[in-house]
């Protein structure tokens, strides 16, 4: 069943109108989420038992009382290249790997990576004039415009355009998604701007090396956000520290310990420090983010998680 099968068979039962919080295909299983909030149990029990009736056996059927409000956190960079599109993927399965139900956001116009990173290159189907977000194998739905173009197209489009579609990417059936991540383009341009002023992102992340010109880059970024009103919830510093694979050596390429200070400085929460390892690199690059597996380096990304979940 493909998950415009999944919504057409939802279609067809009345008594779940306008109850559908999301309906996806997980790993080739149905799965639905159903609003029941305010009916009796007994209304409950028919509903389901229509549901289930409309399809497959192995369907997932979940009954939820509270619709939860969705909240975006961005994930933002003064420049480009400091390891912002890993941050993201890595702490959207990392919070996911806590319960919380997540999605991916790539709104990076100049270097949409999250189909790579996250291994789904497929383009997405659209229901009643809304993406549906692609399942990946990490237990995080994505969209990304990189998904909707061809690669390289991206980068040319200006302000209104690149907004327009980087909206249809956060106003898509996200259904019971409760964390939109969002990997928004480097630097502090209109199209940043924009995105943040129309979906007033609830906090913003900024991704920086420690280096001093990273950092300068890091402030500008802070600054958008603080004119757009939107709270900088925490700075984190990649790259930062490279241990040697073969003499274990601790060495620091990019300096340590920058963006922790220059965060205390400012008075916004230092999250936590992931360094530089080619295994990072090589995993990110064979689409398996290392925070979805559990060897050394998911840990400064389960340890970020924590921190930014009790930030949410
Ligand atoms: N901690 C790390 N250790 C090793 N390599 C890393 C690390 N973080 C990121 N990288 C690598 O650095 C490169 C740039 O990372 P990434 O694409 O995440 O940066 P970005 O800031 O999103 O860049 P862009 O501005 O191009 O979108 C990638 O090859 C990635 O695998």
């Amino acid at each position: 069943m493909t998950e415009v099968e999944l919504n057409t068979a939802l279609d067809r039962i009345p008594e779940v109108a306008g109850r559908v919080l999301s309906a996806r295909i997980e790993r080739e299983r149905p799965e639905v989420t159903i609003d029941v909030g305010g009916l009796a149990s007994g209304d409950q029990q028919a509903i389901e038992a229509r549901v289930r009736a409309a399809l497959p056996a192995d369907a997932r059927i979940l009954l939820t009382a509270e619709r939860k409000q969705r909240r975006i956190l961005a994930i933002a960079s003064g420049k480009g290249g400091v390891g912002k599109s890993t941050v993201a993927a890595n702490l959207a399965i990392a919070l996911a790997r806590t319960g919380l139900k997540v999605g991916l956001v790539d709104a990076d116009i100049y270097g949409p990576s999250q189909p790579k990173l996250m291994d789904a290159p497929g383009k997405p189907e659209a229901y009643n004039k809304q993406l549906l977000p692609v399942a990946t194998r990490h237990g995080v739905p994505l969209l990304s415009i990189g998904q909707l173009v061809e690669p390289g197209k991206a980068i040319a489009w200006r302000g209104p355009m690149a907004a327009g579609a980087l909206t249809q990417l956060v106003d898509a059936a996200w259904g019971d998604t409760e964390l939109l991540i969002m990997d928004l383009p480097p630097g502090t341009g209109d199209v940043q701007l924009t995105m943040i002023q129309k979906h007033r992102p609830m906090g913003a992340i900024i991704v920086s090396t420690p280096q001093d010109l990273a950092l300068i880059d890091a402030a500008r970024a802070i600054d958008l956000f603080g004119q757009a009103g939107v709270p900088v919830i925490g700075l984190v510093e990649n790259m930062a520290g490279y241990i040697c694979p073969h003499c274990g050596a601790l060495s620091d390429p990019f300096g340590s310990g920058g963006a922790e200070t220059d965060a205390a400085a400012r008075g916004i929460p230092f999250l936590g420090r992931i360094p530089l390892t080619i295994a990072i690199r090589t995993a990110s690059d064979a689409g398996e983010p290392p925070a979805a597996g559990d060897g050394a380096d998911a840990e400064p990304f389960r340890l970020l998680a924590e921190k930014v979940a009790v930030l949410l």
